[in-house]
């Protein structure tokens, strides 16, 4: 059959998020680091992520992860994120995700009831602890890269909104956080195409305002994520809030997103909400939740910063081959204004 791709996948999602994670038919690419890898595949094949994110094979809300070997020597396989506008650095979603499908397809042999696994991303190593039975993931934590706060309370202008304060934070990711209630949004799932709207707004004029650059690789910069903030509310004596995260272009992440609830951890640090240790459950728009902690403090360039942990689980939903006909019009795939935030000209 005259076929120019063949790609096997195994379909997943964590808390909602899907997160699909390629296991074969794609090839290795050079590069000392993740993030050299990364810039390849932006580069020189961003075909493969048009062609799996895009429709008619992908949706507006869904990502793709692909397995590679480790350009770290400690890590046990290396992976890189795909998203509809972006390869990220990092995601919480994603590396649940991809940690479930190397475990449970025996990519990375199991140990019960704890294993333990290292993995190279383009932010950084990051180590991940599962804890299974019976061949399965229970839950997946993982000790996220550093998170900090960049901006406090920045005030940008927004067209038809006037001044809006936002804070501007890294969690794996470059964050916008606003808070919903200084807009006068509810944030819940009946909200969410005017909530998009408005994130997508926002997003665009702290963009044209600012830009992030991560201190310690000027690769990572600038936003592709908004996060809107509801306040802390005590659950049985623990920290919870609603998790809003608008997605590029113009989505909501299904999960409680672990880069969202890492900046959301600095940016509580930085303002004295939260303490070392102490325990925040994030929950998404559809009621599952991350649970999270700061278990260090550190600095990254001039900026104090915290270490976060996520845990959430994950659960595989296909086994799928994806290709492509030679005839097929549409080789990196379309997007349609109904589903996709198409930006305006
Ligand atoms: O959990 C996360 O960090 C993510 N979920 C989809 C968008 C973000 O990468």
């Amino acid at each position: 059959m005259p076929f120019s791709r063949s790609i096997n996948i195994v379909g997943c999602h964590a808390e909602g998020e899907v997160g699909d994670v390629i296991i074969g038919g794609v090839l290795d690419v050079p590069g000392k680091t993740m993030f050299d890898k990364l810039v390849h595949f932006e580069t020189k094949k961003d075909s493969l992520r048009q062609l799996l994110l895009n429709e008619p094979r992908g949706r507006s809300s869904m990502n793709t992860n692909l397995v590679l070997p480790p350009c770290d020597p400690r890590a046990d396989a290396g992976f890189l994120i795909m998203e509809s506008e972006e390869y990220a650095p990092m995601s919480g979603s994603n590396i649940i995700c991809t940690t479930t499908v190397l475990l449970e397809t025996g990519m990375i042999p199991m140990t019960e009831p704890v294993t333990k696994v290292t993995l190279d991303t383009a932010a950084g190593l990051v180590t991940v602890t599962a804890e299974c039975e019976g061949g399965k993931c229970k839950n997946v934590e993982f000790d996220n890269v550093p998170a900090f706060a960049l901006e406090l309370d920045y005030k940008v202008q927004v067209p038809g909104m006037g001044q809006v304060s936002v804070d501007i934070a890294y969690g794996g990711m470059m964050y916008v956080l606003v808070d919903a209630a200084s807009l006068g949004l509810v944030v819940d799932n009946q909200h969410a195409r005017q909530l998009v709207e408005i994130a997508e707004k926002i997003k665009r004029a702290v963009e044209a305002a600012y830009t992030p650059v991560h201190p310690e690789n000027p690769g990572i910069r600038g936003f592709s994520v908004l996060e809107y903030t509801v306040p802390l509310r005590m659950e049985a004596g623990t920290k919870v809030a609603m998790n809003a995260v608008v997605v590029s272009p113009g989505r909501f992440d299904r999960s409680p997103c672990g880069t969202g609830t890492s900046a959301r951890l600095a940016v509580m640090h930085s303002r004295g909400q939260i303490k070392e240790g102490e325990v925040f459950k994030h929950r998404s728009i559809l009621g599952t939740e991350f649970v999270s902690r700061i278990r260090g403090i550190t600095k990254v360039g001039k900026y104090s910063a915290v270490l976060p942990s996520v845990k959430g689980r994950a659960w595989i939903t296909s086994f799928k081959q994806v290709v492509l006909d030679i005839t097929d019009p549409f080789p990196e795939g379309f997007r349609v204004g109904d589903q996709w935030h198409l930006a305006p000209n």
